[in-house]
């Protein structure tokens, strides 16, 4: 069980290649958005997103972050417009955050790293499943927002809220009847980039659109964060903390976005 890939020093980052060669790949995620060197694209839409809150059903520790994940089996909860082309569904959203408030994001901008980054995970309709869609080139678009250090954000109470009974790996309950559109920043500005999965299997299979404005989090609330585990129940306890893989070569690649 232990060879199993994670976040330490013995089978985390640096070691994922051993196991999944694509780490070493040419469009691995994430990336440091070097603001400069962003482009404008005028095809580029505004983000259109819209998630019915009934599709929620229930929040997991599955050893790596934890998940709120939503009813796919139709077009309640969806991402269209934006970078993408057709229409993707709302499969689930997960965060990475770190020990401390100077670190967690996986993205960085113009080097600066946030405490933590929200992942909200859709899915190419194109495609007969998630599962399928998540090793196609175009299978899936991943919307990230930045955390930032701040005031309480009470959006997030109710994912705090339930923290503690999802405290160890494997463990889940219900959570019903959210809204994930509380957790977006006012504007919905972004950038945009060809990538990867950032845990394994690293699947070059995500159009990344990375939120240029930031939500708020305070320091005690991310201390809530990593007040989860890790292990199981069974296992000497590990803290959560510093899931994120660092930015990963651009190899010729760079962010996109709308014209001002
Ligand atoms: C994009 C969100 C996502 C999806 C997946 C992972 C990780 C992910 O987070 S991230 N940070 O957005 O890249 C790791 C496990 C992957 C899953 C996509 C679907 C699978 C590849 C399954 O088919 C088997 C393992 C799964
Ligand atoms: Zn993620």
């Amino acid at each position: 069980m232990s060879n199993g890939w994670g976040y330490a020093d013995h089978n985390g980052p640096e070691k994922w290649c051993d196991n999944f060669p694509i780490a070493n790949g040419p469009r691995q995620s994430p990336i440091d958005i070097q603001t400069s060197g962003a482009s404008y694209d005028e095809s580029l839409k505004a983000l259109k997103l819209q998630y019915d809150p009934s599709t929620s059903l229930d929040i997991l520790n599955n050893g790596h972050s934890f998940q709120v994940t939503f009813a796919d089996d139709d077009d309640s909860s969806t991402l269209t417009e934006g970078p993408i082309s057709g229409k993707y569904r709302l499969k689930q959203f997960h965060f990475h955050w770190g020990a401390s408030d100077d670190k967690g994001s996986e993205h960085t901008v113009d080097g600066k790293c946030y405490p933590a980054e929200l992942h909200l995970v859709h899915w190419n309709t194109e495609y007969p499943s998630f599962g399928e869609a998540a090793s196609k080139p175009d299978g899936l678009a991943v919307v990230g927002v930045f955390l930032e250090i701040g005031a309480d954000n009470p959006n997030l109470q109710k994912l705090l809220d339930a923290m503690d009974a999802i405290k160890c790996k494997g463990t889940q309950t219900s959570f019903t009847n959210f809204d994930p559109t509380i957790l977006l920043p006012e504007s919905l500005d972004y950038w945009t980039y060809l990538g990867s999965l950032t845990t394994p299997p690293l699947h070059e299979s995500v159009t990344w659109i990375v939120c240029k404005q930031s939500i708020s989090v305070s320091s005690d609330q991310m201390k809530k964060f990593r007040s989860l585990l890790f292990t199981a129940d069974d296992e000497e306890a590990c803290c959560m903390v510093n899931n994120y893989r660092p930015p990963q070569p651009l190899k010729g690649r760079y962010a996109s976005a709308r014209p001002p």
